[in-house]
């Protein structure tokens, strides 16, 4: 360190200081130039071990990298016949493998063209005709997915299990949300004034109300509440930022309940339950697991790790307005599969369903069809959808005017994904023109079945619950085999007595 400062001080003083006679200076040369290149050779060894130091790190990073990849490998997903390929034992050594190989893939079903059919082989002895019924969203049909039987142990489950009333009558207490959230008339105003034009439209307060209170308003129900509230002074059927001052945030919902509200009038009007279809579960239920594996041609783990099997029941009278199965992504966005091995916690959730794959399990008598109003629309306008005469989102009412509708057959699937592709295989913006319904069953019941695939559009935060969630499960199955072999050591002792 010191050796370079004192050469700077002798240039310094060479400058300064008449030329020195010739020996002294001979010897400060020699001296300069043994001192420079003592540190040359100091500089140049100190490079040469952390070059040395740092390939020797990057070879071992590199090597032992490849060695738990080398798992993974073994597991490697093939986009040739899409099916996961376990070739080889993993090392008992080496940590859990998730069964998540970097750079996973998602494989996308091309639709080519409405009408178009192709053959799919999903199980043994039979080939299933699969055919597009729609581009955007990206939906097909395929008749016969499940069997007479199948159908009928499905719906024989669920009635076993118990159903349960798909939507509660009105969640209260939005007044004290709103206090507690400490929100301003002013910033509520702005926060629904969707168009930022100043003024509530009929549709910005419409849609808020169905989000949030489960209401299905009209525009004769919004009327009805303005005449009650005295809101509309100027009676132009538009809210002003005055107008809506004189409202507490909770007067429609308290407006609704004093009036009463019917089932006939929530957004959605069915029963469901829930059934597992993992390990142990029927052979029904896991046999349609792994065929929706290979209807949709995603790994198995992704599949596995979902939501169990939704099984809906209609009523006569019963409906589902138009909605979309799974919400817009931000960044702050949380999915709520994943949230467990997130490490944020975000106000924002929403349930990352990536495909849906509904099932008809009976025919229905009359109605019950699955709308999809805007499919293949050319373009996606929200304002639009709510029209004072037309309210393509009403599935009571105006069913007959969106743009395309599936019939329910029993046996039947469709299925279409929630989400476009994000260009790099992996999950990418919701796809709008997904927005689908079930229209009012008008004779007869109606039973249906979701499996949804739920997909983190943050491939890390997939990754990263996956890898949770085998970590689980090693320690689970670690806990087993020791007290297994507790007990057989109890046995084996038993036997010695
Ligand atoms: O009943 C239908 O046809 C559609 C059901 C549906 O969209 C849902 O359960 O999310
Ligand atoms: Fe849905």
């Amino acid at each position: 360190m010191m050796e370079p400062q004192d050469n700077i001080e002798e240039d310094d003083t060479a400058s300064s200081s008449p030329p020195p006679r010739s020996l002294p200076r001979q010897r400060v040369s020699l001296q300069k130039s043994s001192v420079c290149s003592r540190s040359y050779f100091m500089v140049v060894m100190v490079f040469f071990h952390v070059y040395i130091i740092n390939v020797i790190a990057l070879l071992l990073y590199v090597h032992y990298n490849n060695g738990s990849n080398a798992i993974t490998a073994n597991r490697d997903f093939t986009s040739k016949d899409n099916s996961y390929k376990v070739n080889g034992e993993s090392d008992p050594q080496t940590p859990a493998d998730s069964g998540f190989p970097r750079n996973m893939h998602l494989p996308r079903i091309e639709g080519i063209r409405v009408g178009h059919v192709q053959k799919v082989s999903l199980v043994p002895g039979k080939v299933h005709e699969m055919k597009t019924l729609s581009l955007k969203p990206l939906l097909f049909e395929i008749p016969e997915f499940l069997s007479e039987e199948e159908c009928g142990v499905v719906v024989r489950l669920a009635q076993l299990k118990g159903l349960m009333e798909s939507q509660v009558m009105v969640p209260e207490g939005q007044e004290e949300l709103n206090q507690q959230l400490n929100l301003s008339p002013e910033e509520i105003f702005n926060f629904l004034d969707l168009n930022q034009d100043g003024q509530l439209q009929p549709h910005e307060i419409l849609t808020h109300s169905r989000v949030r209170d489960g209401i299905w308003l009209t525009s004769e129900n919004l009327k009805e509440i303005y005449d009650g509230l005295k809101v509309d002074q100027d009676g132009n059927g538009l809210l002003s930022l005055e107008e809506f001052r004189h409202l507490k945030s909770d007067a429609f919902q308290r407006f609704l309940l004093k009036r009463g509200v019917e089932r006939s009038q929530l957004v959605r009007n069915s029963r469901h339950t829930w059934l597992y279809q993992g390990q142990g579960a029927h052979q029904v239920l896991q046999d349609l697991r792994k065929r929706v594996t290979r209807l949709t041609r995603l790994p198995s783990s992704l599949v596995e790790l979902s939501e169990p099997l939704q099984v809906v029941r209609y009523e006569q009278g019963g409906h589902y307005h138009a909605h979309h199965d799974s919400g817009p992504v931000y960044p702050e966005t949380a999915c709520t599969h994943t949230r467990l091995a997130a490490n944020t916690t975000s106000p924002f959730q929403t349930s990352c369903r990536y495909i849906t794959v509904l099932f008809y399990l009976n025919n229905v008598e009359e109605g019950g069809e699955t709308t999809f109003p805007v499919a293949d629309n050319r373009t996606y306008e929200e304002a639009s959808l709510i029209q004072n005469d037309v309210d393509l989102l009403d599935t009571r009412k105006h069913c007959e005017k969106g743009n395309l509708r599936v019939k329910p057959i029993k046996g039947t699937a469709v299925f279409w994904y929630n989400y476009l592709s994000d260009g790099r295989g992996w999950v990418g913006e919701q796809d709008e023109y997904s927005l689908h319904g079930g229209c009012v069953v008008t004779r007869g019941t109606k039973w249906v079945a979701n499996n949804w695939i739920n997909v983190d559009p943050d491939y890390q935060r997939q990754a990263r619950y996956q890898q949770f969630v085998s970590q689980q499960q090693d320690k689970q199955e670690q806990e087993e085999l020791i007290s297994e072999m507790n007990s057989d050591q109890h046995i084996e002792r038993h036997q010695d007595l």
